[in-house]
C-alpha cells in the first residue's frame, strides 16, 4: 500500500489521498484521492491495484448504487455484476436483459473481469507507455475533411458481422480490407474488437496496427471499465468510444481525462437529445458521433443526424467540436444530406464490407474519389 500512497502523493494534478479503501476483512485495497483541479468538478481517483471507476468511488460515498446513478442520468442500461454490492445481486428481474444492448453489456462486464484476471491494469498500463506513439485521430479527420473541400472525412470501419445483420463478409481479412481503406481516401479507421456480438478481436486491430497502415484506429467497443482504455492503447489504438447511453457523467468525464493523459481521442457517441444534452454539459469532449441507430432496437434513421444538429448545431459549432454521423450511410446522397447537417466525418462500415472491393466502394459511397 505504501507505494500507491506515494504514488499518490507525487500525482501531478496535486491529488490528495483522503481515504483507504479496504475489502470486507478489513485489508487495504487502494487509496481514494481527491484531485485538486481549480476547473471542473471535483474528482476522485483511485490508486491501487484494483483501481475502480470514478462512479464505483462515488457510489462508495454516496451510499447510492451505481443503477441508480445511471437511471437518475436517463440511462436504461444496467449494469448487472456488482459483486462488492450485494444490494446490486441479480434479482429476478435481472436475469433476463431488456434489450440488446444490456445483453451486451452484461456480456462485457464478464469478459472485462476475466481479462483483467489475467492482465492486471498495472500490467497494461505498462505495455501501453511501450507502445508506439498515438495517433492524432481527431486532426485526421479535420486535416481530411478540410482537403476535400468540406466533404465529411471517412472512418472506414473493418466490421466482419452484427448481432442483426449475421456475417457482412464471407471472406474477411482485415488487414486487406484496412489496407484497401487507406489506399482509397479513409482518413481513419475503426476496428471492431467486441467478439462475441461483433465477431471483431483485439487480434485484429493489433494485426492492423502492425501492418503499416498510417491510418489513426479507433477501438470500436463497449468500454465500461478503464482498463480497456490501456488494452486498447497497448494494442495500437488511438482512439476509443465513449457510449453516453451505457457510461453515466462521471465516467465519461474519468475516462476522458485517462485518453487525454495518454494521448487518445474519445469518440463519444450519442444516439438522441437527452445523450446530448448531457454531453455537451461536459468538458474536453473534442469529438461527438451521432449514432444513426439506436443501441437498443437497432432501428437506423439518418435523419437523427440531422434532427440532433438543428438542435444543438449552435453550441457544438460554438465548442468547435468535430461532429461525426455514425451508421447507416449508403448512397453518396446519404453523405450530402448529413454534410449539409454540418458533420465534418462520417463511420461507415455495412455499405463499405458487404462490397466486393471495399476499397472501390468508398468512390461509390461519395459519388467520387476522396483527395489524400
Ligand atoms: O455498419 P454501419 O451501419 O455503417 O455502422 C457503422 C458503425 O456506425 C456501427 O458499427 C456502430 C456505431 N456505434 C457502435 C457501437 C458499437 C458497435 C458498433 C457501432
Amino acid at each position: 500500500m505504501e507505494s500507491s500512497i506515494l504514488a499518490a502523493a507525487s500525482f501531478p494534478r496535486a491529488s490528495r489521498p483522503v481515504a483507504l479503501l479496504t475489502d470486507i476483512a478489513g485489508a487495504p485495497r487502494a487509496v481514494r484521492c481527491r484531485v485538486a483541479d481549480a476547473k471542473g468538478p471535483v474528482m476522485y481517483y483511485t490508486m491501487g491495484e484494483g483501481m475502480f471507476n470514478s462512479e464505483e468511488v462515488f457510489q462508495w460515498e454516496s451510499g447510492k448504487s451505481m443503477n441508480a446513478i445511471a437511471a437518475a442520468q436517463g440511462i436504461r442500461v444496467r449494469r448487472r455484476c456488482r459483486p462488492r454490492y450485494p444490494s446490486e445481486g441479480i434479482g429476478a428481474d435481472r436475469a433476463v436483459p431488456r434489450n440488446i444492448l444490456e445483453q451486451i453489456v452484461w456480456d462485457k462486464e464478464v469478459e472485462v473481469a476475466q481479462r483483467k484476471a489475467r492482465a492486471p491494469l498495472q500490467r497494461v498500463k505498462q505495455s501501453a507507455e511501450r507502445a508506439p506513439p498515438p495517433r492524432d485521430f481527431a486532426g485526421a479527420l479535420g486535416v481530411a475533411c478540410r482537403r476535400n473541400g468540406g466533404v465529411p472525412a471517412l472512418i472506414a470501419e473493418v466490421k466482419k458481422a452484427s448481432p442483426t445483420k449475421g456475417l457482412l463478409r464471407e471472406h474477411f481479412d482485415p488487414v486487406e480490407i484496412a489496407h484497401a481503406y487507406e489506399r482509397n481516401g479513409a482518413a481513419c479507421l475503426s476496428i471492431l474488437t467486441d467478439e462475441k456480438h461483433f465477431l471483431g478481436s483485439f487480434e485484429d486491430l493489433e494485426a492492423v496496427r502492425n501492418s503499416g497502415v498510417n491510418c489513426p484506429l479507433l477501438c470500436k467497443d463497449f468500454v465500461i471499465d478503464v482498463w480497456q482504455i490501456y488494452y486498447a492503447r497497448s494494442k495500437g489504438a488511438d482512439a476509443v468510444l465513449l457510449i453516453a447511453a451505457v457510461l453515466p457523467d462521471l465516467d465519461i468525464k474519468y475516462m476522458l481525462r485517462v485518453c487525454t493523459s495518454i494521448g487518445m481521442t474519445a469518440l463519444v457517441e450519442v444516439h438522441n437529445e437527452s445523450e446530448l444534452d448531457r454531453v455537451l454539459k461536459i468538458d474536453g469532449v473534442q469529438l461527438i458521433g451521432i449514432n444513426n441507430r439506436s443501441l437498443e432496437t437497432f432501428e437506423v434513421d439518418t435523419a437523427n443526424t440531422n434532427m440532433l444538429l438543428e438542435k444543438h448545431g449552435d453550441i457544438i459549432r460554438k465548442k468547435q467540436m468535430q461532429v461525426v454521423s455514425e451508421s447507416g450511410l449508403f448512397t453518396p446522397d446519404n453523405v450530402a444530406y448529413v454534410q449539409n447537417a454540418g458533420v465534418s466525418a462520417v463511420l461507415v462500415g455495412e455499405s463499405l464490407v458487404t462490397q466486393e472491393d471495399p476499397g472501390r466502394a468508398i468512390a461509390g459511397l461519395f459519388g467520387k474519389e476522396l483527395v489524400h
